[in-house]
């Protein structure tokens, strides 16, 4: 050992080595600069990388950013889902976390955390996946971005492509499939993100008050679309659908959202327009929507929407034309508005519906709810732009019995007669009906106390409509008095007038000037 350490160059000597060799490759390096032309030593350093030093490294890298083309990446999110299911005893960092009422008997879930490794193993490669993170350097962006890393064994690299990566996509796929609950999502104009937290919402189409035959249809139609990708792959259309649902408030267009999202298991991203500052940020904001999904745009016609509810000027021709008008309107509008301010323009809007971007995703629904059908703008309310419309009507005897079998329990009782029969004269909202059956959990007492409240609204609308008629009547009368003063007047006068003629031509076989000759005879 002495020995070896004896014979081992000093440090000095070792210094002045490495300051050789060190000059002896810059000098290499500039004479090859030089000497060899630019093209040429591109194509030089290409083989060397690839013949030699490619030798001494065996492993390849797959970046996989959280962002692709404009919006999220898919297989950035399959891997997020992925790969907590592959944290096992060699990795070394977890990430923990807890949902909304997540019962605490039950351990946290698990995550990547950043700078984490996962290995994972498929079909007999070993791939190491680490999430990575840089710092935003855009001050409106100021979340980062994340990416992943997966390191493999360079050998392994198409197989990864082609067996690896659809493997995740379809793990992550039936994962989110299989989880029970659902997801809202808002944007966080902020941070340009949607935020999400747990879609609960117990309302299905068993509980919804709503004529059974239109239930059934809307049921169909959903059910129709969910199975229909080959269809809409064969005719070329975007695996999409639109609803518009329309009426007075209370009526359940938020229930029927959610009986909608219940239905076909879809997440809502729930967008208010108002938040929105450009067509940019809508589109942006829309194409990192995944597929599967609702997009529901509540009350269009109203607050800061209402600008694209009702775009048109008011003396615009109201019939459904191209959307060329759209274009050119919101082309005007941009000149004349600061890009910030501008919000979104009714042209955005219909470009997402039926344009471009709506073909970025496949298996989505997108719904509008409105109180003012009619305020809509025209070109949003015509056929075909949103597939189906829906009518969300006042309380219909049948609706009220899907509200006290809900509610109460029950499907026959002594006051149901009675309640029909007022519902059928009286306009009152689902909403109003439950708020009266939520009173007691004694069907007497409940039922009571909506054949009372049925009773007053009913009162109400007797009294205004005996008001309008005594109203009208008495307009009638004193329209009639009016005429027969008139006729009067009219009588009286003719009368006069006959009396004039008579006496005037009295007058004149008298020799006398008439009146009117006199006037005229002065006035000369
Ligand atoms: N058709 C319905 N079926 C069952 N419940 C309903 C129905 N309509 C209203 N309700 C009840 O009334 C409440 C309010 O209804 P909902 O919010 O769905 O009405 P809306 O039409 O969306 O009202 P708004 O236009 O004010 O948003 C709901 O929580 C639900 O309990």
């Amino acid at each position: 050992m002495s020995s070896f350490l004896k014979n081992l160059p000093s440090t000095s000597s070792l210094v002045a080595a490495y300051a050789t060799i060190s000059t002896f490759l810059m000098l290499l390096k500039s004479m090859f600069d030089l000497m060899v032309p630019a093209k040429a030593r591109e194509s030089i350093i290409a083989i060397v990388q690839e013949h030699i030093i490619s030798r001494f490294f065996t492993s390849f890298t797959f970046v996989i950013e959280d962002e692709w083309e404009f919006g999220d990446n898919a297989l950035f999110r399959a891997a997020m889902v992925y790969l907590p299911t592959k944290i096992g005893p060699s990795t070394q960092t977890v990430l923990l976390g807890f949902k909304e009422k997540h019962k605490f008997e039950t351990p946290p879930e698990t995550g990547v955390p950043v700078w984490g490794h996962v290995v994972d193993e498929f079909e007999n490669m070993k791939l190491k996946w680490t999430l990575k993170s840089t710092k935003s350097k855009n001050m409106f962006y100021s979340r980062g971005r994340k990416f992943f890393h997966l390191t493999c064994n360079k050998n392994h690299r198409d197989k990864v492509m082609k067996n690896y990566f659809p493997h995740v996509a379809l793990t992550a796929r039936s994962i989110l499939n299989n989880r029970k609950g659902l997801r809202i999502y808002t944007y966080d104009q902020n941070h340009c993100y949607w935020e999400s937290t747990a879609f609960k919402h117990p309302s299905t189409f068993a509980t919804l008050a709503m004529e059974p035959g239109l239930k059934k249809s809307i049921m169909e139609d959903l059910d129709m679309f969910v199975n229909r990708k080959v269809f809409f792959e064969r005719v070329g259309r975007t695996w999409k659908r639109g609803y518009l649902l329309y009426g007075p408030p209370g009526t359940g267009k938020s229930s029927l959202v959610a009986a909608i999202a219940n239905h076909v298991r879809y997440n809502i991203y729930d967008l208010q327009l108002g938040t929105v500052k450009s067509d940019f940020d809508l589109r942006r904001l829309l194409t990192s929507t995944t597929n599967q999904s609702i997009l529901l745009i509540e009350d269009i016609d109203c607050s800061s929407s209402s600008k694209v509810a009702q775009e048109r000027p008011k003396d615009s021709d109201d019939s459904d034309d191209d959307d060329d008008e759209d274009n050119a309107k919101s082309k005007v509008e941009k000149k004349s508005t600061p890009p910030s301010s501008q919000g979104v323009t009714l042209s955005g809007l219909l470009n997402f519906i039926d344009g471009l971007w709506s073909s970025c995703g496949e298996e989505r629904i997108i719904i509008f709810t409105t109180n003012f059908r009619e305020k809509l703008d025209p070109a949003l309310r015509r056929p075909g732009r949103m597939d189906v419309h829906i009518n969300m009507g006042y309380c219909t005897p049948a609706g009220f019995r899907v509200l006290v079998s809900t509610y109460l329990g029950i499907q026959e009782h002594d006051l149901f007669g009675k309640i029909e029969k007022l519902i059928q004269v009286v306009e009152i909202t689902p909403a109003e009906v439950a708020q009266q059956i939520m009173k007691s959990d004694q069907p007497e007492v409940a039922l009571e106390s909506l054949v009372e409240f049925l009773s007053a609204k009913k009162n109400e609308v007797d009294e205004a409509k005996t008001k309008k008629e005594l109203k009208d009547t008495n307009q009638e009368e004193k329209l009639s008095a009016k005429k027969n003063r008139v006729d009067e007047a009219m009588t009286k006068n003719e009368e006069k007038d006959t009396k004039q003629e008579e006496k005037l031509s009295g007058d004149q076989d008298n020799g006398q000037p008439s009146e009117s000759e006199m006037r005229s005879i002065y006035l000369t």
